[in-house]
């Protein structure tokens, strides 16, 4: 048996080889319940519910009638200054061999989708930049510099609204708006808090029939709402939410997605503070049950809708008391800074609308080719389809020049009038009528269509309109553009970062990862096996890519799996303090100079990603020089490069550790905006040296087996890289049972970062092409912290470094293409995804003996 046929052998064939795995529970997220929506639509085979059916379908993509892979969408702008690399190459060899696995089954079978699980608040828009032009590269000189930094933290601001003590006489609102005592308004003044009646002043209006907010000598807030029970004297809702912390009164309540949860409570509830007893239980404003769920479930159910628009006129006491909900938004310091242009004339409609398809096509050619198709059976505006548009403004005036808590937050006046929005939607879902928001303007090009006063803006231009039907989930989840991010991802406790819903122990980022990466799914796995059998093919003749299938399917925990498109490369960058050492014939300034060129879209990893209709992110994890901030870039620095590992460890357990999670997040992120598939990608001057450490590290070979010559270094220089990995090794003592010490010791931010990058794809059960030798040892590092999360990996490429042929082989991983290149940025994992998409578009759509009447052999 070759080396390559045992390795094959070790993977597909019997996916729980070559690693041990644990019996982790299959992937369950966040608390999972639903079904996953996301499988695409139109595949043989497929079974969809009646329930998903109907015009929803039209946008869903992932069909199988897409134009392929090499899409002629036109060129990125380009990075104009040259590298001058320095010659040579030398390669290795290796022929694939040829052989497979495989059986059949039928579609389905479905998983736990993290994604599907936990409800959570609705959320609206995506959106996307494009790369810039401009660019900046140099030749390279020799020499280097670095030095670790701590990096930034995150925080949380707080909005806080001060108590006053005042009360303010105001102006009503148009009496002539008001249609009857259910929508009368309520005096406009500042409640006392806790202190005795809080009466209008003034020439305020006492409104009629509105007696509820005024009852009694020692009064109560007056309150927005109608119908509510009369309050209790002194009630101050500030004072008890203020004494109850963690554990408000409404945690018992019904979550946004129907009644109350059972998430056990595993902490004790923190005593009450020292708070006076209060007469007033908790709870006790609450709107009573049917109330809530009203209220909850207009949240719940409130859609942006661009499809499905019925022609009918909105009657004008509806149009009132949706603007009245709309105009109770809270706002800052009370400043009250909307206004809202009912826009029914349809030439000026016609205008927006020119503006918007303008915007529509700006952005579609922005789109690498996977998304251009998805986003081409989109609907972004119903702007004639429905009997009237709102436009909701600014005035970022609006109040004055000490309007309270505007001072040091100027954006909040444009905060209000989104919250003044959002009351509007919510209204409108209650009055069955469907809004669509549509936000492909530029600002001021609206602001003139629309005539505005020059110290207005735009903030909301909607579309609103009485519908055929809601969609039961956003139409832009149900098409598979973006999915909805568990609440558990977004609730953090004291401190960003120590994740854990209201009860839950809270557990790092990390620790809730690897908790869910779980084995591949058996019976996905037999299926697909069943069904390469039963394909309308010689058992096996698709060779390694039935292989594939078969893994991804199970990884998925669905037969056929998902098409893994959109894929999405995230170059991960940084610098080394190993670079000191000489072990890299460039500069160390490259590696920004590089990230400026991909974020340019100048470099081989944007013309391979434009050829395949991939996705590319740079993440600064720890670049020595300040980047840009452009679309693009996400920018985690966490260290200005690591410390030298010659001289001690390149970076603390903490850095490592947040290196991981950043990981983590970016998966997560890709994922959750409708990537289907992660590629990994590099930039560090100098990290084939760590990765070369980290692999000798991982898999017991001595240095000079697993350190290359990286961008070129000769023989002299390569002898020294092999000592220098050989030094770092004995100064830092690792352990491999200590991945994440190990890291910290030898490795590079990049490559930790991959390593939570892989992690993170695992977790979601989303497959990750692993580029060269760079990728290789992170993943070595992923592994040894989640060995499940080897069937998530799919090695896109096999790396002329020796290093990177160590790790295939010890983790077992057949790489797809192999063709001397010696690179990074991602180059050979995105050659290699065509044939990873090829592997399971066989598998959905080529017809099995029996449904194509073809005779099977004897
Ligand atoms: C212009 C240029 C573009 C690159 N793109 C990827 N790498 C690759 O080479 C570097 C590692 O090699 P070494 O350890 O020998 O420095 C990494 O930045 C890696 O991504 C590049 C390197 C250069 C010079
Ligand atoms: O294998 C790789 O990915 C590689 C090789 C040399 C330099 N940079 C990356």
């Amino acid at each position: 048996m070759t080396g390559d046929e045992h390795r094959r052998n070790r993977r597909g064939r019997n996916p729980d080889d070559g690693t041990s795995h644990s019996s982790d529970q299959d992937n369950r997220g966040d608390r999972g319940e639903h079904a996953s929506p996301q499988s695409g639509a139109h595949r043989p085979g497929a079974s969809r519910s009646a329930s998903d059916a109907g015009h929803w379908e039209t946008i869903a993509y992932g069909h199988t009638s897409g134009g392929g892979l090499l899409d002629d969408l036109p060129e990125q702008g380009r990075g104009t200054g040259p590298l001058s690399p320095p010659s040579s190459g030398q390669a290795q060899d290796s022929a694939p061999g040829q052989e497979r696995s495989s059986s059949a089954g039928a579609p389905t079978s479905q998983r736990p989708n993290p994604f599907q699980s936990q409800p959570s608040p609705p959320r609206s828009t995506a959106r996307s930049g494009s790369p810039r032009a401009s660019a900046v590269a140099t030749p390279p000189t020799a020499e280097a510099e670095s030095g670790p930094t701590s990096g930034s933290s995150h925080t949380d601001g707080a909005l806080q609204h001060p108590p006053t003590a005042s009360t303010v006489a105001g102006h009503s609102d148009r009496p002539d708006q008001q249609q009857n005592t259910e929508h009368t308004l309520e005096p406009n003044v500042i409640p006392f808090r806790g202190a005795g009646a809080a009466r209008p002043q003034g020439n305020a209006p006492e409104p009629a029939g509105d007696d509820h907010s005024t009852t009694g000598a020692a009064g109560g807030s007056p309150r927005a709402s109608q119908g509510t029970a009369p309050l209790p004297p002194d009630s101050d809702h500030s004072t008890a939410v203020g004494a109850h912390s963690h554990t408000s009164p409404h945690d018992s309540v019904a979550q946004p997605n129907g009644p109350a949860r059972g998430v056990p409570p595993k902490v004790a509830q923190p005593e009450p503070t020292a708070a006076p007893a209060s007469p007033v239980p908790p709870g006790a404003h609450a709107y009573p049950e049917t109330e809530r769920e009203a209220v909850y479930r207009a949240i719940r159910e409130r859609r942006d809708v661009r499809v499905g628009f019925k022609p009918d006129p909105i009657p004008h006491e509806v149009l009132t008391r949706v603007l009245h909900a709309a105009h109770q938004a809270p706002s800052v310091g009370f400043s009250q800074p909307w206004d809202f242009v009912v826009v029914d004339d349809l030439e000026t409609r016609r205008r927006v609308k020119r503006l918007a398809e303008q915007q529509r096509d700006e952005y579609a050619n922005s789109l690498p080719g996977a998304r251009a198709r998805a986003f081409s059976g989109l609907k972004v505006e119903a702007i004639l389809d429905t009997p009237l548009n709102i436009a909701i403004t600014v005035d970022p005036t609006r109040g004055g020049r000490h309007t309270l808590g505007r001072h040091a937050q100027p954006q909040t006046a444009g905060y209000s009038t989104s919250l003044a929005v959002q009351n509007l939607w919510l209204a409108a879902r209650a009055e069955g009528l469907g809004v669509g928001w549509v936000s492909f303007f530029t600002e001021r090009s609206l602001a003139r269509e629309l005539d505005l006063p020059a110290h207005l803006e735009v903030v909301a231009y909607l579309c609103v309109g009485y519908v055929e039907e809601f969609p039961p989930e956003p139409e832009l989840a149900l098409g598979g553009w973006a999915q909805r991010r568990p609440l558990s991802w977004a609730v953090h406790h004291d401190q960003y970062g120590h994740r854990g819903l209201p009860g839950e122990e809270p557990t790092s980022l990390l620790n809730e990862t690897i908790a869910v990466i779980g084995p591949p799914d058996e019976q996905a796995l037999g299926q697909a096996r069943d069904r390469q059998r039963r394909m309308t093919k010689p058992e096996g003749a698709l060779g390694v890519l039935e292989d594939i299938s078969v893994q991804l399917a199970g990884l998925a925990g669905q037969c056929p799996p998902p098409l893994p498109e959109p894929a999405a490369v995230a170059i991960f960058a940084g610098d080394h303090g190993v670079h000191a050492q000489g072990v890299s014939p460039w500069p160390q300034e490259v590696t920004a100079q590089m990230v400026t060129n991909f974020l340019n879209g100048g470099a081989v990893v944007n013309a391979f990603a434009s050829q395949v209709g991939a996705e590319v992110s740079v993440v600064d994890v720890g670049v020595s020089a300040d980047l840009p901030s452009v679309p693009g870039l996400l920018p985690r620095k966490i260290a200005r490069g690591t410390a030298d590992s010659t001289q001690g460890a390149a970076m603390t357990r903490a850095q490592a550790g947040h290196a991981l999670e950043v990981g983590i997040e970016v998966a997560r992120d890709l994922v959750s905006a409708g990537n289907r598939c992660l590629v990994t990608g590099d930039m560090g001057i100098s990290n084939t040296t760590p990765s070369a450490a980290l692999i000798a590290a991982f898999t017991g070979r001595d240095p000079a087996e697993v350190t290359g010559r990286g961008t070129g270094v000769d023989d002299a220089a390569h002898q020294h890289k092999v000592e220098v990995v050989r030094r770092a090794l004995t100064v830092n003592r690792v352990d491999r049972g200590d991945p994440v010490g190990v890291l910290a010791a030898v490795g590079g931010l990049e490559h930790a970062a991959l390593a939570g990058f892989i992690l993170g794809a695992a977790a979601l059960r989303i497959p990750v092409v692993l580029d060269g030798v760079i990728a290789g040892a992170s993943c070595l590092a992923a592994l040894a912290i989640a060995p499940n999360a080897l069937h998530a990996c799919v090695a896109g490429h096999r790396s002329s470094e020796p290093g990177h042929s160590a790790v295939l082989e010890h983790v077992g991983l057949r790489p797809l293409v192999d063709l001397e290149l010696r690179l990074g940025e991602g180059s050979g994992a995105l050659l290699g995804l065509p044939l990873l998409q090829g592997s399971v578009r066989a598998l959905r759509d080529v017809a099995t003996f029996d449904d194509a009447g073809v005779t099977e052999r004897d």
